[in-house]
């Protein structure tokens, strides 16, 4: 006999945890989290679309600021999210693992850097691809509450999706700036003793490595297949939610698509992977964070966002800092050390994907608690 009580407590249980924020504390996080990045996608897409241009240097700033608002601090509570997720104390057992995990993972992916610097650069598309289209997961399903990803499907595809915008469509539509970035991060990496010459050596190496992406009909394909895949989630999920009478989540899933596919492709590279990086990326992970935190939920219940930010960023300022720490080693153990400030940010979206590899696993872990993956 099953105890009518007894399932519904377990439907309860079973429900991600990341929906249970009460729905005023849900609708302050997804203020926070959709509108500004809609607002500066939109008007840098409509700017562009108009014509607007921004000369090439100054189109590495919000990378560059990145490396102090939002974009490497959204890393630095790594440490508290899994025991915040489950209810336990975020306590020096907890600290350890995770240093264990960064220690042994972004280790390992800085070797890589200098041995295999092109397998690398492939590796660090493929895990921003994985870890940005799955970081949409939470925002959509949690806060948004897009019921049409309830299946595990609709959220891998959607997850493969909105992963495959800001890395495959730089690619099929600036691809000399596309490989321009691959040969900047791989070049200070060219042998121990390289000299100026060895060093175009390996940047050359590593555009020929990329030759075969860059070709008009492959493009097209990567297009096709991209555009082909959101088209066929998007649908998909269209006749979930008609189904289950939830078109406001979808409407907003399939809008977010639209205005990502149109800032890809109209937006220089550079600039808009560094926009995306802080304002849509880190933002809706920042968001995720406070939300965990206890001590917020009674400013955040009341439409108050400002005391839970004040109280991550000083969660994130030590490791924040320790993240630079690290990015100064790199510069100094590179065979080749930056000598402009566009290298030095080259250094330090390397020193990005060395961190990435444990963030992702930590925050991959925090999916599987909260029911997402
Ligand atoms: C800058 C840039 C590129 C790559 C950027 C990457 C891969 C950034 C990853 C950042 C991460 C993973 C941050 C942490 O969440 C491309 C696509 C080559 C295109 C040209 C501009
Ligand atoms: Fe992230």
């Amino acid at each position: 006999m099953t105890d009518p009580g007894a399932r519904e407590k377990s439907k309860a249980t079973r429900e991600p945890k990341a929906t249970r924020e009460p729905k005023a504390t849900r609708e302050t996080l997804a203020r926070v989290a959709f509108l500004p990045g809609w607002a500066i996608l939109a008007g840098m897409t409509a700017a562009f679309a108009l014509g607007a241009s921004v000369p090439p240097r100054y189109r590495w700033i919000p990378l560059a600021a990145s490396v102090v608002v939002l974009g490497l601090p959204h890393g630095a509570v790594d440490h508290l999210l899994l025991p915040r997720a489950r209810d336990e104390r975020p306590g020096r057992r907890w600290f350890a693992s995770v240093g264990v995990v960064y220690a042994v993972l972004g280790g390992l992916y800085a070797i890589a850097w200098f041995t295999r610097p092109m397998a690398a650069f492939g590796g660090f598309i493929a895990l921003t691809w994985f870890h940005w289209g799955t970081g949409e997961l939470y925002p959509l399903a949690s806060l948004a509450g897009a019921e049409h990803l309830e299946t595990r499907g609709m959220r891998t595809a959607t997850a493969a999706v909105r992963g495959a915008i800001p890395m495959g469509l730089p690619l099929v539509a600036f691809p000399d700036r596309f490989s321009a970035v691959a040969e900047l991060l791989v070049r200070p990496f060219a042998g121990e003793a390289a000299g100026a010459g060895e060093a175009a050596a390996a940047g050359e190496a590593a555009a020929a490595a990329l030759e075969p992406f860059l070709r008009a009909d492959v493009r097209v394909a990567i297009l096709v297949c991209i555009c082909g895949l959101a088209a066929w989630t998007l649908a998909v999920g269209g006749v979930r939610a008609r189904r289950m009478d939830a078109v406001r989540g979808w409407v907003l899933d399939a809008g977010e698509t639209a205005l990502l596919v149109a800032f890809f492709g109209l937006v220089p590279p550079v600039l808009a992977v560094g926009t995306y990086f802080c304002v849509w990326h880190s933002l809706r992970h920042v968001v995720r964070a406070t939300a965990l935190d206890a001590r917020s939920t009674p400013s955040l219940s009341a439409g108050r966002i400002a005391p839970a930010l004040r109280r991550f960023a000083r969660d994130a300022a030590p490791l924040s800092a320790g993240g630079l720490l690290l990015l100064g080693g790199i510069v100094v153990a590179v065979p080749r050390s930056p000598g402009t400030p566009v290298e030095l940010i080259g250094v330090y979206l390397v020193t990005v994907a060395t961190l990435t590899l444990p963030h992702a696993a930590i925050v991959a872990g925090l999916d599987r608690e909260q029911g997402l993956l």
